[in-house]
């Protein structure tokens, strides 16, 4: 269960001058949910994702993990508690120069920034995302479990193929299986499926539901997309103007006819 408590995100964007993101933030998130966080543009959601994870520090409050406060955690304990967190990216950030393979492997292996450049990920994130690490496993190990993760997420035949020679539905599958290579308990996917055409969106979502069936990962995803949350969500969390204005079942958050900003969003007011 991840429980987020009071939690508030302020940026310093002049001297003096604070700008509140995320103010006082509570939610609960259960084991195994599909949790999607909606909101119009600007509302916080990326704010909100990436303190999840603690590629923001939250100024005030907290989050709970089995439990753990993660933004009490610092150095080792940080990268381990990060290891139970996946994250997949709309661009899907493979490495353009590596094979399939050697993609999903990447977090397994040791890895050095200067080799393995993740594009549209800063290198400070890049080392907070734990792509910076002793290889834990043995080769032979991680060959078995790049093959289990490209049989889960069917693209067996593509083991050795380049990410130019994919489609973007091939590619988010390659993140996929790149972020669930450590076997996370949670998954984040920041609009993870906003690039792709209607088709394939459908495909990704059937493989996260099947994913989060089979491995009983807890799913967070933010998108703009309603009828990717109305499909796959069993849950979901408004945030408006740094605040959370609603949250529940999906069926009940949506058919909430008094919300002036479920309305609006139902309505494809964004944008
Ligand atoms: N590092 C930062 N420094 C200052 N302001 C920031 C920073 N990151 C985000 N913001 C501001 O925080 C607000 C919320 O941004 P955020 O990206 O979380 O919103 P969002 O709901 O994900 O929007 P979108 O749907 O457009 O991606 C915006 O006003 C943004 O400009």
């Amino acid at each position: 269960m991840i429980e987020v408590k009071q939690l508030t995100k302020e940026f310093s964007i002049a001297k003096n001058k604070k700008l509140t993101v995320l103010n006082d933030v509570n939610l609960v998130i259960e084991d195994g949910d599909i949790f999607g966080i909606i909101g119009m543009s600007g509302a916080g959601k990326s704010t909100f994702i990436r303190c999840l994870n603690l590629l923001e520090r939250p100024t005030r409050g907290s989050i709970l993990i089995e439990g753990v406060d993660i933004t009490k955690k610092k150095g080792r304990e940080l990268l381990s508690l990060r290891k139970q967190i996946g994250m997949i990216f709309q661009n899907f950030n493979l490495l353009m120069q590596k094979n399939v393979s050697k993609n999903i492997a990447f977090g397994l292996e040791i890895t050095r920034v200067k080799d393995y450049k993740i594009p549209g990920i800063s290198d400070e994130d890049y080392k907070k995302l734990g792509f910076f690490k002793k290889r834990s496993l043995k080769k032979k190990e991680i060959g078995r479990r790049v093959d289990e993760l490209l049989k889960l997420v069917d693209l067996e035949e593509k083991k050795y193929e380049y990410p130019s020679k994919l489609s973007g539905g091939q590619r988010q599958r390659v993140a996929i299986a790149r972020a669930l290579a450590t076997n996370p308990s949670i998954l984040l996917c920041d609009e993870a499926t906003s690039a792709l055409d209607s088709r394939t969106t459908e495909s990704i979502l059937k493989l996260l539901k099947r994913i989060n069936e089979e491995t009983k990962v807890t799913i967070i995803m933010i998108t703009h997309e309603m009828n990717v949350v109305q499909k796959i969500c069993n849950k979901v969390a408004v945030l408006d103007k740094s605040e959370i204005v609603a949250s529940g079942y999906t069926r009940e958050v949506f058919s909430d006819t008094s919300s002036e900003i479920v309305a609006q969003l139902l309505g494809g007011g964004e944008e």
